[in-house]
């Protein structure tokens, strides 16, 4: 699908494909259906990144709130999006050990705990191995790192979304 494609989709469309670039928050893509006609896919990432830019801290902390967890609750019950349930399967979250499992629930409470949202990284982007290290070490940050290094991880996963949407030419549904 190419960019002169993408500008003659209707609304309903474009929502429809587009809809859960970001996790569970049809509301961006909505919102930026509105600078269409679209120069290029980099152009429709720049006004996501723009849009999730302009939230306040809790707007952000929101669309952090709308991931699921890495083999959390929604893995275990099969309510992930087929998004996230891909995602989460090439990460290798969906063939953990028992003991890799339970350290990961556990960090991720700590890490919910401490900043009162999940865990969030680009899992297509990093083995298991880095997920855990990565989930460590920002366990460290201050809350405003952390939020800004988790919107980045927002972005990247976005970025992925829409490449595959376009290279796959497969609707991308919640
Ligand atoms: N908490 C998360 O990081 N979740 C996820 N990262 C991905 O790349 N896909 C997810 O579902």
């Amino acid at each position: 699908m190419d960019i002169c494609a993408v500008n003659v989709l209707t609304y309903e469309e474009f929502l429809e494909i587009f809809g859960n670039v970001v996790e569970k928050c049809p509301l961006i893509p909505a919102a930026i259906w509105t600078h269409r006609p679209f120069s290029s896919l980099a152009e429709i990432e720049a006004h996501i990144s723009d849009f999730i830019d302009s939230l306040s801290q809790s707007g952000k902390e929101g669309i952090l709130r709308c991931h699921p967890d890495l083999a959390g609750r929604d893995h275990l019950s099969g309510t992930l999006t087929r998004d996230s349930q891909e995602e989460q399967r090439e990460a290798g979250m969906t063939t953990l050990e028992h003991a890799e499992l339970s350290r990961l629930t556990r960090l991720n409470s700590a890490y919910k705990e401490r900043f009162g949202f999940p865990f969030v990284i680009c899992a297509r982007m990093n083995s298991k191995a880095a997920i855990m290290r990565q989930l460590v070490e920002r366990l460290e940050n201050s809350r405003p790192t952390e939020t800004k290094r988790a919107i980045e991880e927002v972005k990247k996963i976005c970025h992925l979304r829409i490449r595959y949407i376009v290279l796959s030419d497969v609707p991308n549904k919640l």
